[in-house]
């Protein structure tokens, strides 16, 4: 007898999923034991790029998910609703879901995972983070004996995409960006990859099971890769740096540490660090865990055949549970979420970080002089100011800073902006 899925959605991951379900030949034999029931779309007269028989092509997903035939609902459509209440009504008919949404479980996790913890179904999640990298189950299970230090990661496979491209063929930003549309990586709001929304729904989830305690979503300080400059590019390559969008989840005390520093922006990396050399579409997720030390996972973060490749081990994980067990009266605690209490989020203005800053000045003696008087009076202090170029009249000036608490940086910058001298401020980054 096979296990039947209820498949929400039949786009980028959607394809994918149906494509590895449909072709189980030379893959794990358990494969062959799982069958699309009903599939659920949009627009039935969209052309597909697989083949499915017409009759299991509907779009009332609501019946989907209340089919008393159904084993397993996987939802893939994305956004916000009706994917929540899609889901919980798929746990409330008794169904496990596979889910890829990380928009919809960074902020209604509390919700969806009460509901199945109640209703002994799980929610398995692998593709909603990092794409076909596995790293929500060893943080869930390999990595369990670990107190967890920090997690650091790329995890936004479209900005990376980006930053790659600016950085390697001084790409334009608006081209690059339709072209990992094309491929399949961007969201359907591409706006959520962009300003660094979708990266912070990303490191809330792995921050969630990393640190033991549950994450409101709009805690996460969150800033995308608008402001990244062709310029910044460059002279972070001048001074040894690359740019990355980074999610940086940093605790105080190991599991179940109340305080967390939870944050995403576009970050220089020192060219000698391992997240520096990641490329493209890929990702990684570096983990700092007592005992263990450091761990990085790194692979394809976003497209089809990844993203389908989490989200049907997903599947299989929860067959092999179904087969073994034949029923889930008794949730396995290593796949399930039980957090009850709220992490306590740092807020940004008191953490630590060296940062970048490029200023535009009218070239008069005594500038840079000037501008460490500031930066001293705010505690501030200097690892290294070049001034390099010239944009018109204006001279560039760019300093980096040691670790400074950030408010003192921003006090510091708020007197800089009123000197005579400074014309702009065009950028301000953090520095890994
Ligand atoms: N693309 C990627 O690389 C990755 C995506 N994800 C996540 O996977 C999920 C799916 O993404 P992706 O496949 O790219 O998205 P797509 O936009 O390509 O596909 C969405 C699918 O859902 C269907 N759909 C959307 N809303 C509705 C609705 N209200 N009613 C019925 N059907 C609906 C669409 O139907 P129709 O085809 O008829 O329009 C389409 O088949 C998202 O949560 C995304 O964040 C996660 C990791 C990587
Ligand atoms: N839009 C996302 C898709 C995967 O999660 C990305 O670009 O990483
Ligand atoms: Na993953």
């Amino acid at each position: 007898m096979a296990f039947k899925i209820g498949l929400l959605g039949l786009g980028t991951v959607g394809t994918g999923t149906a494509e590895i379900i449909l072709n189980p030949a030379g893959r794990h034999s358990l494969l062959k034991e799982i069958a699309i029931h009903r599939v659920g779309v949009r627009s039935l007269d969209k052309p597909r790029g697989i083949q499915l028989p017409p009759q299991a092509m509907t779009t009332d997903l609501e019946a989907i998910v209340t089919d008393p035939e159904i084993d397993i609902v996987v939802e893939l459509l994305g956004g916000l609703e009706p994917a929540r209440s899609l889901i919980l009504k798929a746990i409330s008919a008794g169904k496990h879901v596979v889910t890829a949404n990380k928009a919809a479980i960074a902020r209604y996790g509390d919700e969806i995972y009460s509901a199945a913890n109640a209703a002994g179904v799980y929610v398995l999640l692998e593709a909603a983070v990092g794409g076909g990298i596995p790293v929500i189950k060893p943080l869930k299970q390999s990595l369990g004996a670990n107190r967890i230090a920090s997690i650091i990661g790329i995890v936004n496979g479209t900005t990376n995409y980006i930053l790659t491209q600016m950085t390697t063929a001084g790409a334009d930003f608006d081209e690059v960006l339709a072209e990992a549309q094309k491929l399949g990586y961007a969201e359907a709001d591409p706006t959520a990859d962009v300003d660094g929304l979708d990266a912070a729904d990303k490191i809330a989830i792995l921050a969630s099971l990393g640190f033991g305690g549950r994450v409101k979503r709009e805690n996460v300080y969150c800033e995308g890769i608008r402001q990244v400059s062709a310029v910044d590019i460059n002279y972070a390559d001048k001074l040894g740096f690359v740019i990355k969008l980074l999610a940086i989840a940093k605790g105080s005390g190991g599991y179940e540490s109340d305080t967390l520093q939870l944050r995403v922006h576009p970050t220089l990396i020192p060219k000698t660090h391992p997240l520096a050399s990641i490329n493209g579409v890929f990702n990684a997720i570096l983990v700092e865990g007592d005992p263990l030390g450091q761990v990085m996972f790194f692979g394809p973060g976003a497209g089809a055949g990844p993203t389908a490749s989490a989200v049907v081990s997903d599947i299989m994980n929860i067959v092999g549970i179904l087969k073994s067990s034949g029923k889930t009266q008794f949730l396995d605690p290593l796949l399930t979420c039980t957090h009850q209490h709220y992490c306590t989020i740092t807020p940004i203005e008191e953490l630590e970080t060296r940062f970048y800053a490029r200023f535009l000045c009218r070239d008069i003696p005594g500038v840079i002089g000037h501008l460490g008087t500031c930066f001293g009076n705010h505690q501030v202090s200097l690892e290294s100011v070049v001034q390099i170029g010239f944009q018109g009249e204006l001279a560039e000036i760019v300093v980096v800073t040691h670790d400074v608490r950030e408010g003192n940086f921003r006090q510091a910058l708020q007197e800089i902006g009123c000197l005579e001298a400074i014309k702009t401020i065009p950028s301000i980054l953090r520095v890994l």
